[in-house]
């Protein structure tokens, strides 16, 4: 059996070939009905296959919010596994959103539900929150390392509640640093020494101004949520990450899903924001 090829290596081809764009699958209530869809099975189910078929193809990763399938209980999660089987088939990664996190033997669950190959849910990624210690995550990673799968491990959030958490500096930590740089440097050593880029990223938000008091250098992908409707624009991300911008995932989910149900204007919203990524992108190189 020939070895599965690291999620980081299958990212940055990705982005490499189709632009670095996430595109969201929320399906907000409230997007169903802009959609002139009901708040049930058939218009998540519509909602979905829709946002598969215009982006699938295209962009280079997809992301699943599972709060918005979970809702619906066992017949939304078929619609989710539906969803993250058709998004791979047609050559979008996905990185499921839900945000996982406990104790190491309950993780080690969770990462079999997402990370395990042959798994109904199996995702090229997981979000996970650090937030009952790094340390907990371990089965995770390991898993993520034995199936060629991701994890994003939330670092710094595009909200603005995160900072409580995440700007406490830990007691004893010789250098000062705080929770969210702690998990920026958890990320580096897991990813060191690999090439084109580690599998392990982070959650760094676009919302959140300059960052260049942290070392952002973690050798693996930044997935970058914020933009669209919460107020970050492709036009921040230079300023934001600096020199990582190379390594960064932009997110964005509302910003194009509010342009549906049309999958002419869904891929012509998403193009448009590849293409402002791209200039910004651009732009901070020549100025170099
Ligand atoms: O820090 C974070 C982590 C995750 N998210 C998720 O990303 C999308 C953003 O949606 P928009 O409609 O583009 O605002 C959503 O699924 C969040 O749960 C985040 O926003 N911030």
């Amino acid at each position: 059996m020939s070895p599965v090829e690291p999620f980081g290596a299958r990212l940055r081809r990705a982005m490499d070939e189709r632009g670095p764009l996430c595109v969201g699958i929320d399906p907000h209530a409230s997007l169903l009905t802009d959609w002139g869809l009901n708040d049930d099975i058939a218009g998540l189910e519509r909602f979905s296959r829709t946002v598969v078929e215009a982006l699938a193809d295209r962009v280079a990763v997809l992301k699943p919010q599972s709060a918005f399938f979970e809702r619906f209980g066992s017949r939304g999660i078929a619609v989710l596994e539906k969803s993250v089987e058709e998004a791979r088939a047609s050559g979008a990664l996905v990185v499921m959103d839900a945000k996982r996190g406990d104790i190491g033997s309950t993780m080690a669950a969770y990462a079999s539900a997402f990370l395990e190959k042959g798994s109904p849910l199996f995702s090229d990624a997981l979000t996970v929150s650090p937030y009952l210690g790094y340390g907990s995550l371990k089965p995770a990673v390991e898993l993520a390392r034995e199936s060629g799968a991701g994890l994003f491990v939330l670092a710094l959030t595009s909200n603005p509640e995160g900072g409580e958490v995440q700007h406490a500096v830990r007691p004893g930590d010789a250098a000062g640093r705080n929770v969210g740089a702690t998990m920026l440097a958890h990320l580096a050593e897991e990813n060191a020494g690999e090439a084109p880029m580690g599998s392990f990223g982070a959650v760094v938000g676009a919302t959140l101004g300059d960052l260049s008091s942290y070392d952002l250098d973690i050798n693996g992908p930044l997935l970058a949520p914020g933009i669209g409707a919460q107020g970050a624009t492709p036009a921040d991300l230079p300023g934001v990450f600096g020199e990582a911008v190379r390594r960064v995932v932009p997110n964005v989910s509302r910003g194009v899903l509010r342009h549906g149900p049309d999958v002419g204007a869904l891929r012509a919203s998403a193009e448009r924001f590849a293409e402002d990524i791209r200039a910004a992108a651009a732009a901070a190189w020549r100025l170099r």
